[in-house]
């Protein structure tokens, strides 16, 4: 983790159960808008923390709020800065500071302390960005995505409660249900929020909202709104959402798919997901290169994994290995299938190790595109070896996930995003806009 900049500057300048209904959510942000952050900042300190952001700079009209994504690879911080300039204005969304640690929640099943402990030092990165006499104020909350959900209510509730020790033992404001995990339908919602947010198209006229997807380590969301009767007609009733933001009612499809996450997944082509018990036993894949054999630890468990010694390996074996994990398991919305979608997450991730896109900048990819790079990949195993074993793996999943899953064609678009005006495309801030409002945090 880095040191707090602000510090060492001199100037001093510087679980909800899940229905099968459609929810209507108490989203209602009417009388609570924000104004998108300047495209044209001051450049962020070290990346992560804007100068205005420093205690030392912190105006009356100042407020913070702190959300933690307990994902199932990591744990993040995300501490927003919101300035209401007049009485009059609406609040702006003035920046973020994130930093984050591996492994997440999740691996700490078995020493829920150690777990929180992590949660603690992320923490106290806060309590040197907000100024001391803000910390009351100043809510806190953490809301556990898919890796909790995979674990015992035992031991997730463990985790749980360790972690609302650390909040409550810190000097801010710990509102009830402070510590939580997310129902899948809000974290796709939430996620639609922040994008749409951050690219502003929930304010003004021309509202052209885009669609999101999500490809988390335990999960995978799919969000966006429908312009058709018949998507709204054909879907399943509890992929649809209705709430009101920003003085607009938007109905929503979106649905989180647990245990199509990427991680998951790999668990799933080797055979191993929801295995009781996997004692030693070695699994193995076509889409792993011939003479691996390794060992691998997702959510506690560990598992052996290796390459076709002697069977096939490549693309086309790899593939049929990965569509029986995907095909006739999602729901396909015809109108989709034209339209271009925000991807994030892991799509992001594995779009950069294989250089489709440049870390900072991002770019716009067609799905064709993932199912090149797996072929390239998957079909020269040895000349990848530096990278991931799992890469071959990886990438023919996000094809079949986008193909044969979802259903897109070949040229649909992705717009791979991590950063919007210097703000993560997470659903985090969504979550913040929600607990500020319930809070009725404003000045
Ligand atoms: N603020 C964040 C949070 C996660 N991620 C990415 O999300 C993926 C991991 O998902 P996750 O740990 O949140 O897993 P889930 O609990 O969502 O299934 C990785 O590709 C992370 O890099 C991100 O890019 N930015
Ligand atoms: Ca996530």
């Amino acid at each position: 983790m880095t040191a707090h900049p602000c510090l060492t500057a001199s100037s001093g300048s510087g679980r909800m159960a899940s229905s099968r209904l459609p929810i209507l959510l108490a989203l209602v942000f009417s009388s609570f808008s924000f104004v998108l952050p300047h495209s044209n900042r001051v450049m962020w300190f070290q990346d992560l923390f804007p100068p205005n952001v420093c205690p030392i700079n912190a105006k009356a009209n100042t407020f913070y709020g702190i959300m933690f994504d307990a994902g199932s690879t990591g744990t993040r911080i995300h501490i927003y800065t919101f300035v209401q300039k007049s009485p009059e204005s609406l609040p702006e969304l003035e920046g973020e500071i994130f930093e984050s640690v591996k492994p997440g929640l999740s691996a700490y099943a078995d020493q829920p302390e150690k777990g929180a402990e992590t949660v603690k030092r992320l923490l106290d990165m806060a309590i040197d960005a907000v100024p001391p006499h803000l910390w009351k104020k100043t809510p806190v909350v953490l809301k556990a995505t898919a890796g909790l959900r995979l674990l015992s209510e035992e031991k997730a509730q463990a985790l749980l409660l360790e972690v609302k020790e650390v909040f409550e033992e810190s000097p801010f404001l710990v509102p009830e249900n402070s510590v939580s995990i997310m129902d899948g339908s809000y974290e796709g919602i939430l996620a639609w929020i922040t994008v749409n947010f951050l690219t502003g198209q929930l304010s003004g006229q021309n509202k052209h909202t885009v669609g999101t997807l999500d490809l988390g380590g335990a999960s995978t969301q799919i969000t966006f709104l429908p312009r058709f009767e018949e998507t709204l007609k054909e879907s399943p009733g509890d992929f649809l959402t209705s709430f009101e933001m920003f003085n607009s009612t938007y109905k929503l499809y979106t649905h989180s798919y647990l245990g199509f996450g990427l991680k998951a997944a790999r668990l799933a082509t080797l055979g191993a997901l929801n295995m009781e018990a996997v004692d030693g036993q070695m699994f193995r894949s076509s889409c792993l290169p011939k003479q691996l054999e390794a060992e691998w630890h997702f959510g506690g468990v560990k598992y052996r994994y290796g390459g076709n010694k002697e069977g096939e390996t490549g693309f086309r074996p790899c593939y049929l290995e990965v569509l029986k994990v995907v095909k006739g398991k999602l729901h396909q919305p015809d109108e989709i299938r034209g339209s271009s979608f925000y991807a994030f997450s892991y799509y992001y991730d594995r779009a950069v190790d294989t250089n489709l896109i440049d870390y900072e900048q991002g770019g716009v990819l067609e799905v064709r595109d993932f199912e090149r790079k797996a072929k390239e990949v998957c079909d020269n195993m040895e000349r990848y070896n530096s990278a991931s074993p799992f890469l071959c793996m990886d990438l023919t999943y996000i094809t079949a996930l986008l193909k044969e899953g979802f259903g897109f064609r070949d040229n649909t678009l992705l717009q791979l995003t991590k950063k919007v005006n210097n703000i993560e495309t997470s659903w985090t801030l969504g979550a913040t806009f929600h607990l500020l409002q319930s809070l009725g945090i404003t000045y």
